[in-house]
């Protein structure tokens, strides 16, 4: 099982100009969370500060007992291999081929012998289901094949916490559909801690079991999905439901007269939309974390959107009473 981060009071500035301030958030043990925000409110330097690749200016992040901004260079390498990591591109080395990229961390970090590495190696290209491009480079084979690649590499570590950046930039909504089931599934195989930076509302209301929000240098929200897909609060609405009506703006925050145009052409929002299922794991399983579709709705005394969880019957999963 994946284990758990707390992030507290977590703050980063460049050059004196901060990108996000005070931060606190769990990713709890083996569940997916997603984050979203607009471009540039600092998304992946939050990845980048969590696998210790950027120092925070102040906070803590938690794993276990071990605090992370506050480890030697020695404590970081080591914990650092708690972490996998799917950057954008997939971070191919273009002059090796897939295997080869697929095989790197384990020479670089292990004794293994060849032949180990070979079934650690064909193993997760099976799981990515690569096998067969083992001897092309990354330049021959497509954006999608890359990303698989890329994440057959994060996984050979066996980590405790998977970290993808975009992991769908640039992929057609088919190719996203089929990433975000393999997604699960893995979340499924590994049990490990997922956390997914996406710019994708369907993947944002489909694949994981958390939510968080980033905007305007501070984490507006993080929660339960379904915290996030009922809530009415401006931003988390607009944001989550992808519409121009509300406090973002085309360069992130919506002046005062912006706000008033839109007040005065009485410009409406739309109702939320139904809260959809979760993406469940292509064996017919149901999620490790399973938890019962409309349960923290209920718990909470929330009304979930009229025609949300359509389908739930079908699924095996029963309605809190
Ligand atoms: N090493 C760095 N030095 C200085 N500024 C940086 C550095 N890395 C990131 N930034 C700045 O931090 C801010 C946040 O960048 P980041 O790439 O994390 O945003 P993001 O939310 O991931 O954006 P997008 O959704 O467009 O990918 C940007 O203004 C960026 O220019």
């Amino acid at each position: 099982m994946g284990v758990e981060v707390r992030v507290d009071g977590l703050t980063k500035s460049f050059g004196g100009k901060p990108v996000w301030s005070d931060v606190t958030l769990t990713l709890p043990a083996g569940e997916i969370s997603v984050l979203l925000g607009p471009s540039g409110t600092g998304k992946s330097v939050f990845l980048k500060a969590l696998v210790g690749l950027l120092k925070p200016d102040r906070g803590h992040i938690w794993i276990d007992d071990r605090d992370l901004p506050s480890l030697s260079e020695k404590g970081l390498y080591e914990i650092r291999r708690l972490f996998g990591v799917l950057f954008q591109d997939g971070a191919l080395f273009g002059s090796m081929n897939i295997y080869d990229n697929v095989a790197f961390p384990l020479r670089e970090h292990t004794k293994l012998s060849e032949g180990d590495i070979k079934a650690t190696v064909d193993e997760k290209l099976d799981m990515v289901g690569l096998v067969g491009a083992e001897d092309k480079l990354p330049g021959q084979i497509s954006g999608g094949m890359r990303k698989r690649a890329g994440l057959a590499r994060a996984l050979v570590l066996e980590p405790e916490i998977i970290l993808f950046d975009e992991p769908d930039s640039g992929l057609d909504p088919v190719r996203t559909a089929y990433l975000n089931q393999l997604i699960i599934d893995l979340n499924q195989r590994t049990g490990a801690t997922f956390l997914i930076v996406t710019h994708d509302i369907n993947t944002a209301r489909t694949v994981p079991d958390n939510i968080g929000l980033l905007y305007h240098g501070h984490l507006a929200m993080f929660g339960p999905r379904e915290m996030l897909l009922s809530s009415t609060e401006p931003v988390v609405r607009q944001f989550l439901n992808a519409q121009r009506v509300g406090p973002i703006g085309m360069s992130e925050e919506k002046d005062a007269d912006e706000l008033k145009a839109e007040a005065d052409a009485g410009a409406e929002l739309p109702p939320l939309p139904p809260i959809p299922l979760q993406l469940q794991p292509s064996d017919g399983g149901t999620r490790r974390t399973e938890r019962p579709p409309g349960q923290w709705c209920a718990e909470n005394g929330v009304t979930p959107p009229p025609g949300s969880f359509e389908g739930a019957e079908k699924v095996k999963v029963s309605w809190p009473s």
